[in-house]
């Protein structure tokens, strides 16, 4: 390797929305928000890695996102990860930051690229590496729709096939390595508005106030899906004849799902949707030959509603606008938390195509995986009508409080990050790492929330031993409120779940899995108490 030196500049954003806490999080680290980082080769592995572990240490606090600042460092794990997702977003921008002028091997920049690679490949996902494919599925409308893809310029090394757990999925047909594409559209092949721009629908919808582009492509889509002159005719063929989100869930379900947010979440959703549709449908029915009323009843509308839900995605084209699209053979993509996929959603000038490149390796037979979005299971439940496997980092309880905002704080930049978070929430204990007196498992911004409104702002550790009864008063206080929220949970469910249908059984398994996340936190605050008891009667010498 040639002796040369590499200069990386990091920087942590002004304009990022989390700045002061990144900032904060950076300097526990001894890092600036501004630093430069000079490697010179040529490196041995250990030296090679030994950069890369600073580098990441810096790259994964910029690449934080709401929920992993707000759980902060307590939910790292001992080697430092905050989650796939940030490790793979943080790998990816150290990426980028490696100067591309020397794209040749044996040189530093080829190095680090390639240590970099490597750690991508380390990245695990928590789902099963080989697909299990039912093969007694004949995926025959699905290889109608690549085949018409194909003939339409779309590239894709993914196979269709019917996978046990996920209905359709996309399997790599080789072996994709980082930066590979492992699909791409041309605008022409993607639904986008434009198509009802050019039918006759557009000029009744324009003139109806508030009418959203939205809005016109569902109505658009209700109407085209019926149509065999389509030029989409083999992507409405391959849908599926409903949709099992929770929008569609029955009463059984409802009553199972009592006591838990997802409750109102859905119940709230449906009620939304049937008021649009009580509103927009009379506005329709002087134009019966366009909108002909069989095709426009209200299964049909929520048909129309779970596709766009469960299966569009936002698109930036060359205009720069935001155009919500459904996407031919993308649509074939599940979700996962260790996605495989994760930047996309950008038509590429050159190609004026859209790209799904993969950021972490996906082997031949294996699913490959988008990400659709930091989501909780709730959400995913209500909108895509699933529950993902394993840990979800984004399954939190929000925790209604008035948000107490004290002027004199305003000085130190500590403490204004610190107080500056308007919403707080907590989610399953286990994926803090420190459960050590005044942690225990539970956020610090909540705590240092709940510090407050029992009249303590601490400065250090010393203040939080000097007022342990604030602490007993703040554990019993949360302790208090999920005790409550348990009840309201309910025993488990005594039904067999084998024998019951869909919608019941994830019903249960969403509240399963609340409960988990309650008992974890009623857990926490039992041992926290124990322990303030005990620092209490036997203060620590
Ligand atoms: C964009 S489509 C993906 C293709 C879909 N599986 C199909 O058969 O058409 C989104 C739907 O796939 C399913 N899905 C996506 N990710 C999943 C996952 N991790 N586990 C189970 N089902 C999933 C859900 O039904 C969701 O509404």
């Amino acid at each position: 390797m040639s002796e040369t030196t590499v200069e990386l500049c990091l920087e942590l954003s002004e304009d990022d929305p989390f700045y002061q806490h990144k900032k904060k999080l950076l300097s526990s680290k001894g890092l600036g928000v501004k630093e430069t980082m000079s490697l010179s080769g040529p490196l041995s592995q250990e030296l090679l890695n030994a950069a890369l572990e600073k580098l990441l240490q810096f790259g994964r606090i910029v690449n934080l996102d709401k929920v992993e600042v707000y759980f902060g460092d307590d939910a790292c794990t001992p080697a430092g990860v905050y989650s796939v997702r940030n490790e793979i977003s943080a790998l990816t921008w150290i990426f980028s930051l490696i100067p591309a002028s020397s794209c040749k091997p044996q040189t530093l920049e080829a190095a680090l690229r390639e240590a970099v690679e490597v750690r991508i490949g380390e990245v695990v996902g928590a789902e099963e590496k080989e697909a299990r494919v039912d093969d007694s599925y004949r995926c025959e409308k699905e290889i109608i729709l690549v085949e018409w893809c194909q003939r339409n310029g779309v590239k894709t090394k993914l196979q269709i096939a019917q996978i046990d757990g996920y209905g359709r999925g996309a399997i790599a047909t080789e072996d994709l390595k980082f930066g590979d594409v492992a699909l791409e559209i041309p605008i022409s092949s993607i639904i986008s508005e434009e198509h009802v721009y050019n039918s006759d629908m557009h000029q009744i919808l324009e003139k109806i106030d508030g009418m959203t582009s939205e809005t016109m492509m569902l109505l658009w889509t209700m109407r085209e899906k019926h149509n065999h002159e389509s030029k989409f005719k083999p992507y409405f063929d391959s849908l599926q004849e409903s949709f099992c989100t929770g929008l569609s869930f029955g009463v059984d379900a409802i009553m199972v799902l009592d006591g838990t947010l997802l409750l109102d979440e859905i119940m709230q959703s449906k009620e939304v949707l049937r008021e649009r549709y009580n509103e927009l449908i009379p506005l329709l029915s002087n134009h019966k030959n366009v909108f002909p009323p069989e095709m426009y009843t209200w299964e049909h509308y929520l048909w129309a509603c779970e596709l766009y839900y469960s299966n569009s995605i936002q698109i930036k084209f060359p205009d720069g606008k935001l155009k919500t699209c459904l996407i031919p053979v993308a649509g074939f993509l599940n979700h996962s938390t260790c996605p495989h996929i994760v930047k996309y959603g950008k038509v590429d000038l050159e190609t004026s195509s859209l790209k799904f490149p993969v950021s972490r390796p996906c082997n031949r037979g294996e699913q490959c995986y988008l990400s659709y979005g930091n989501y909780s299971s709730s959400h995913l439940l209500t909108f895509y009508g699933f529950l993902p496997k394993g840990d979800n980092p984004y399954d939190i309880i929000p925790l209604d409080v008035d948000v107490i905002h004290d002027d004199d704080d305003d000085d130190d930049e500590d403490m204004e990050s610190e107080s500056s978070w308007t919403t707080h929430m907590l989610r399953g204990t286990w994926l803090s790492s420190n459960h050590n007196i005044f942690h225990y498992g539970l956020p610090t911004p909540l705590l240092n929330y709940l510090r407050r409104a029992h009249g303590l702002v601490h400065h250090s550790e010393t203040d939080l031993w000097e007022n342990l009864e604030v602490e007993m008063g703040v554990l019993e206080n949360l302790k208090s409120t999920f005790d409550d929220m348990m009840q309201n949970l309910g025993d488990a469910d005594s039904m067999d779940r084998e024998n019951v249908e869909w919608d019941v059984e994830m019903a249960m398994e969403f509240k399963e899995r609340q409960r988990k996340i309650v008992s974890s936190i009623l857990d926490s605050c039992s041992a926290g108490i124990k322990m303030v008891q005990e620092a209490i009667t036997k203060p620590p010498v």
